[in-house]
This record gives C-alpha cells, structure tokens and sequence, in this order.
C-alpha cells in the first residue's frame, strides 16, 4: 500500500473514533496525526479538488502549510480575534490591501516542518456531526492523490498595462506635488500588467517555478475557487509574533541585482548610501514604529542590512517589539497594515492618495497572508504576485514615492519587479 493510502487509513481511523473526542466544552474537535514527510506538498496540492486552498513556505524557517476548505469564515477581525481567544485552532487568510479581513478555519491542516508532517482535521460541532464527518470524508476522497509538478515553459503576451509609462510617471509627478505641499512625505504607487498565455496556466505549477526561482521569499498560493488564483513570492515579512514578542522588519529601497557578482556589489554599495534608498527606508521603519509605539515596552531597530533577490536587492531593517499584555493580532494588523513599504506616510492620507489615483483595484496585492493563533502568528506582505485566471496573468508591482523620486527610474523599478514572477514565462517581444 502506498504511503498516501496508509495515512489515510489513518486518518478515517480518526475519524470513526471521533465521538470520544465530542464534548460540550471544546466547539471545534481536531484530530491530529503526525508522520514523517512522504510527498511533496504541491504536487499534493495539484491534484486536490476542494476550495478555499491555502498555501504559504515561510521565509526564514523550515515550514510550509497547505490547507483545504473551511470549517469557519470570519469578515471582521474581531470576529476572528474572539474566536482565537477561545479556540485553540490556527486561522488563516489575511487583510486585502483596503483592510477587508478574510481568515478561515480550514478543514484540513498539513504542516510540514523539517522532515515531520503534522495533519490536522477539523470538525464544527456547532453542526450536526454526520454533516461534518460527511465534509470530511468528501475532502479525503483525493487525498492519495498528487500530480506531477510541470515545467511551465509556455509563452505569453503583453495584453496590457492599466496605467501606460506616461500615465504612471503622471502619477508620480501628482504624488511628488502632494510631497512638496507636505500633505504626504510617501506614497507607494503601483501598476497591474495583464498577460495571456498560449494555453491555461497551473497555478501551482506556476509557483513551484517560483519557489525554484525566487530565492530569499515567502510563497504563497491562495484560492477561493479554480477560478481566480492569488500567487506569488514576497521578500517581506508583516511580522511574527510568538507570545509578546513581535519581529517586524522595513523593507524598502531597492537596486538591481543579476548574475554578476561585481556588478551586484557595486549596486549593494550604492543602495547603502544612497539619499533617497536610505530615505524611503527609514521612513517605513518610522511608520512602524509610530504605530507600534503605543502597544509596545519597548521597540529596536537594527542597522540597515541587503536583502538580496534574484533581480533586485532592497535594503532592510529588523524591528524588534516587545508587546504590552493585552496586544493581539487584531490589534497588530489593525496598527501595522498596511505599512509605508506598500502604502505610505501619513498612512491614512496615502491610502487615499492611492484611491483616488490608481485606476484598478489592488485587492490582496499588497494586502497581507498568513496564519494566527492565540499563542503566535506570522503574516507576509503579498507583494510580488499575481492572479492567475486560466489563461490570463495579472502581476502588481509598486515603488515607493519619495521627495527626489524620478519618475522614470521609479516606472523602471517597478518593471523589473513584476519581472521577478513575468521572467518565468517567455515574453513574445
Ligand atoms: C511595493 C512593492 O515593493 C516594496 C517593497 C520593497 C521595496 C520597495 C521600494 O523600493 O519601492 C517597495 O516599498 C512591490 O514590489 O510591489
Ligand atoms: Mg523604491
């Protein structure tokens, strides 16, 4: 029997047993197995057939999660905080870049950390038990299966950019007014570039190649239907958060970076020093820190360090954060999303900026992902990805608008960080 078959049997085994777990305290019963790792996570993911899917590879520490379907939805935060305080399950989801919350209870968990696997079943028992067992078993029914990750070696086509170089360095040249009547000092403008594909795109598929390709990020897929799929691989962490401790970080002003060492270190001396890269750094760090300042005992930010990417370096600083007693999540994204690395300074006037001015709806770009708990959480900031909609390809990228921004070179930045996902594909010239 294969490995996929055994656990399985497992799990149904769980599941039999499960009216030893009801009780009427606990309002959600969750069956746990651990194992060791057997199969690939995406390749698990490929061949799944419930929605939502959820999967994110964090950063900076051995682990991924892949999760189907939905046990609970919460719209508000507090709905998801009060929920927490009570239960101790993980949500996941996150805030779009306007602050619309969508977090979940998932039906079923996978957790893989170094070489363990840790499944996890959910079950509602505010419902009726035979409906929730019948959910169960319905998301278990492909659960053998996987199918090989595919190279995606496709060509695309420029279909169209919602804001054209003129209209976008427009924009700049009405953000830099706005900075010189000191109504900003930032304002972090985007554009979405559409792409069609010869044939449909997987969109796992599509992120293998990225996590192949993308080094140094976190990636993350996340799906309300086979429709329309959010993808991508961010440099940049919202924050971690085990007890009161949070670890936070300003990630902003970037260089170029290739496959030419020297050519890399001239570029990662010039960003350190340069005026404008330091400024627009510094004043994420500052966002930051101003709005953590009154739920924190303490707060320190570390020196500027790299963050080298495949096609870009950006400058970076740690922010560590004690947290008051009563701080939690709720309170943290509330505070912290979205920072000035994706929206601006003031935070409030840029996010109107950025209303009124850009011409399409950024949705979760720019918005942030990620799991909580009641005990710890970890969201990233949804930057470089895309939508991917059969055989179309929607990719976001902004640049952060400072007092002396150029507008061509700020157009540029951003061209090249769409490229970091774009490049995967062959572009028809
Ligand atoms: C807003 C984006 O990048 C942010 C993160 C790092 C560097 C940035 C910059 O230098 O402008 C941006 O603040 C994006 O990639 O869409
Ligand atoms: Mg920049």
């Amino acid at each position: 029997m294969d490995t996929l078959q055994l656990i399985k049997n497992q799990l149904l085994e769980l599941i039999q047993g499960i009216e030893s777990h009801s009780t009427n305290q606990t309002e959600i019963i969750v069956l746990t197995y651990h194992t060791e790792k057997s199969f690939e996570l995406l390749a698990w993911l490929k061949a799944q057939q419930s929605y939502p899917q959820f999967y994110l590879n964090f950063r900076d520490k051995m682990q991924k999660i892949v999760a189907l379907g939905k046990v609970r939805t919460f719209s508000s935060l507090t709905a998801a905080q009060n929920f927490l305080q009570h239960s101790n399950v993980p949500l996941l989801g996150g805030l779009t870049f306007y602050s619309q919350a969508e977090f979940f209870l998932p039906r079923i968990l996978l957790t893989e950390q170094a070489n363990k696997l840790t499944i996890q079943l959910f079950v509602d028992q505010a419902n009726s038990l035979s409906e929730e067992i019948c959910q169960l078993l319905n998301i278990l029914n492909t659960f053998t299966k996987t199918t090989a990750l595919e190279p995606i070696n496709q060509s695309i086509r420029l279909l169209g950019k919602k804001a054209d170089q003129q209209q976008w360095c427009d924009w700049v040249e009405s953000a830099l007014v706005a900075i010189r009547q000191g109504i900003l000092s930032k304002v972090v403008l985007a554009n979405e570039t559409l792409f069609e594909a010869e044939k449909n795109l997987n969109a796992v598929d599509f992120l293998a190649e990225s996590e192949h390709a993308n080094f140094g990020c976190y990636h993350f897929l996340f799906a309300e239907d086979q429709q329309k799929i959010f993808v991508g691989s961010t440099p940049e962490r919202l924050y971690h958060r085990q007890g009161q401790q949070l670890h936070t970080e300003a990630l902003a002003g970037t260089a170029l970076r290739s496959e030419d060492e020297h050519f890399n270190r001239s570029q990662s001396d010039w960003l350190l020093h340069d005026e404008k890269n330091t400024y627009e750094n510094q004043l994420v760090a500052e966002g930051l820190k101003q709005s953590l300042a009154p739920y924190a005992t303490s707060i320190r930010l570390s020196e500027p360090e790299l963050k080298p990417l495949r096609l870009v370096q950006h400058l970076k600083r740690n922010i560590f954060v004690q947290l008051v007693p009563d701080c939690r999540d709720d309170l943290c994204l509330q505070t912290i999303h979205p920072t000035a690395a994706v929206a601006g300074l003031p935070k409030q006037s840029a996010v109107e900026f950025l209303q009124k001015t850009e011409n399409f709806d950024r949705c979760h770009y720019a918005g942030t992902l990620g799991i909580m708990e009641k005990s710890q959480a970890e969201f990233c900031v949804t930057i470089r990805c895309a939508f991917i909609e059969n055989n179309k390809i929607r990719v976001f990228a902004g640049a952060g608008i400072v007092e002396g921004s150029i507008p061509l070179l700020e157009w540029q930045e951003i061209e090249r960080k769409a490229l970091g996902l774009i490049s995967l594909l062959q572009e028809e010239q």
